[in-house]
């Protein structure tokens, strides 16, 4: 189809899509729309249908019912379910990349670009060998193509290494380089599948710019699958959220990241649980955001976790786990796979503590779906202790397989990851790790199972041991982004750091009895013990301030 329709402000209409696999159902009455010029991301955890919609957009899969819409710069409009495959991009003028970097690793830079304009070549040549002898038509089209192709190069920052083989750059970018492949057909949908899957914080913010580029440059619109919430959150005008096929939620960043549904989409919990988990985690700044909507100060561009709220630095970074989750599987069982996930790789990556992955064998981040999942799941464990609202459902035993998965696993599979371990408390008290910012209940539980009880083993970390301890919390760069170490080392001295004294205070939910009762270092007695807080011993959690869910940092 190819009628001329006015222009129209969404360059992609979905509308009514459903995918289904035998009786799965991979998307379910999916309806969104992109709009021309902006960055669109579609988010959600593994599973929820994301590469299925790429999938159906760009033809490789027929949808089993609804209608895609590419309305085209020059007014014209293609139904995208019906066109052939292979005419999407040469008719509909979308173009994509893959989660796996689909480069020809032996060719040049410039020649996977100029492989890109293949047809725009093949069709200069009049389809016959006039190319080889130099027809002028040829000659042209293959100077401009050269030309585009520099042109790109120089956008991703490759220039200078035009003439080596792709398979020799770093991976960052190799990613840039498909991006740049993907210009080069001239697109004006770019659809780009975790592109920055596999980066480290400083080729993220790369893709970042570049991204950011091609927006503001090119009027290409782009469509994004994305884990990397720091990547989501810094450049995407509109966020679209799945699970299990289906729309969640449909928004501005701000919007989407204190949506409740989508916080218990990534947790892997019932939405009356959220408040709960993260009062638990000791998420405290998405609470109160939740209470009043995102910071200004902050806002979503320095968040380098989707969840986590405003942090001070810059981005975080998606350390890839896989996580396969079987077809149809219940969401308990996306959590146990998750959890699983999550202590495998705390497993593997504590065995050998200083090192790292390589880039290439990140097969995929799923970093805030699994890690909070992980921990999400870690609740159930303390179940007794846990609900912070006396509303909250009980979280206990409809997710208990779960929580075994998460507490019996993790402090077996990390042994040996975290220096400083002991068997007991030093004189059978431990201090309160919650005046740690950062360390919740729950997490101050995994540590403890991991023989790490005081401020001064977290003192003493060096740079592996906090790897190794972000490994074993799924917390990918956050313990070093909120400065646990330097904390830790104050108040291992007996002094206290700003959010100590509101622990302290009773301000931040503890499950100490006071903030700092065991705090063998300062004899003070907290005030805390106001019925804010209650005793672990005692399986209750704190109540959060009035007024706030837990009570902001
Ligand atoms: N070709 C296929 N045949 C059968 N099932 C499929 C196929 N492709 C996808 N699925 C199923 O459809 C569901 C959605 O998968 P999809 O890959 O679209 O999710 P996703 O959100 O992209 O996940 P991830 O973030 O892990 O990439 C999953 O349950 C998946 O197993």
């Amino acid at each position: 189809m190819n009628a001329v329709t006015p222009m129209n402000d969404a360059i992609l209409q979905v509308e009514h899509l459903s995918m289904k696999f035998g009786g799965l159902v991979a998307i379910g009455d999916l309806s969104f729309t992109a709009k021309r010029g902006e960055i669109t991301a579609l988010i959600g955890p593994n599973g929820a249908g994301k590469t299925t919609v790429f999938n159906c957009i760009t033809g490789f899969y027929k949808p089993s019912e609804g209608m895609i819409t590419l309305n085209r710069n020059d007014g014209s409009s293609y139904l995208l379910e019906r066109l052939p495959n292979h005419e999407i991009p040469a008719r509909a003028k979308v173009a994509r990349t893959f989660q796996n970097i689909r480069l020809f690793s032996g060719m040049t830079l410039l020649e996977n670009l100029l492989v890109a304009q293949h047809n725009k070549l093949m069709k200069a040549s009049g389809y016959t060998v006039l190319g080889l002898f130099g027809f002028s038509g040829y000659r042209k089209a293959s100077a401009e193509s050269v030309e585009l192709a520099r042109h790109w190069l120089e956008k991703a920052d490759l220039v200078d290494r035009a003439d080596d083989p792709a398979g020799d750059l770093p991976y960052g970018a190799q990613r840039r380089l498909e991006i740049a492949r993907a210009m080069c057909t001239g697109p004006e949908l770019l659809c780009l599948d975790e592109p920055a899957a596999g980066l480290n914080p400083k080729e993220s913010a790369a893709l970042n710019e570049l991204l950011i580029d091609i927006k503001n440059t090119t009027g290409t619109s782009i469509l994004l699958i994305e884990h990397d919430m720091s990547v989501v959150m810094q450049i995407s005008d509109h966020v679209v959220v799945l699970e299990y096929g289906r729309k969640i939620s449909d928004g501005s960043p701000q919007s989407v990241r204190t949506d409740p549904r989508v916080i218990a989409a990534y947790l892997g919990v019932d939405d009356e649980e959220v408040e709960a988990v993260l009062t638990e985690v000791g998420d405290e700044d998405v609470i109160e955001q939740l209470d009043t909507g995102p910071d200004a100060a902050h806002g979503p561009g320095t968040s380098s976790s989707f969840l986590a709220g405003p942090v001070t630095d810059t981005v975080g970074h998606s350390e890839g786990e896989r996580v396969t989750v079987a077809k149809g599987a219940s969401k308990a069982g996306q959590v146990d796979a998750r959890s699983l996930a999550a202590a495998n790789e705390a497993a593997s990556l504590t065995a050998v503590p200083a090192a790292k992955p390589a880039p290439a064998a990140k097969a995929k981040p799923a970093p805030k779906a699994a890690s909070k999942a992980a921990t999400g799941t870690a609740v159930k464990s303390t179940a007794a202790p846990a609900p912070a609202k006396p509303a909250a459902k009980a979280p206990a035993t409809a997710k208990a397989p779960a929580t075994k998965t998460a507490t019996t696993k993790t402090p077996t599979a990390t042994a040996g990851g975290i220096s400083n371990r002991l068997a007991a408390p030093r004189g059978g008290k431990a201090d309160n790790l919650t005046r740690i910012k950062g360390i919740g209940t729950v997490n101050e539980k995994k540590l403890n199972d991991h023989g790490i009880f005081h401020f001064d083993q977290i003192g003493a970390w060096k740079k592996a041991d906090v790897e190794a301890a972000e490994a074993y919390l799924a917390f990918d760069g956050r313990i070093a982004r909120e400065e646990w170490v330097k904390q830790a080392k104050l108040l291992g001295q007996g002094k206290d750091t700003e959010f100590s004294r509101r622990v302290d205070a009773g301000k931040v939910a503890t499950s100490h009895a006071s903030g700092k009762t065991a705090n063998a270092a300062s004899g003070k007695a907290a005030s805390a013990a106001s019925g804010k807080t209650a005793s672990a011993a005692s399986g209750k959690t704190a109540k959060p301030v009035a007024g706030k869910r837990g009570g902001g940092k």
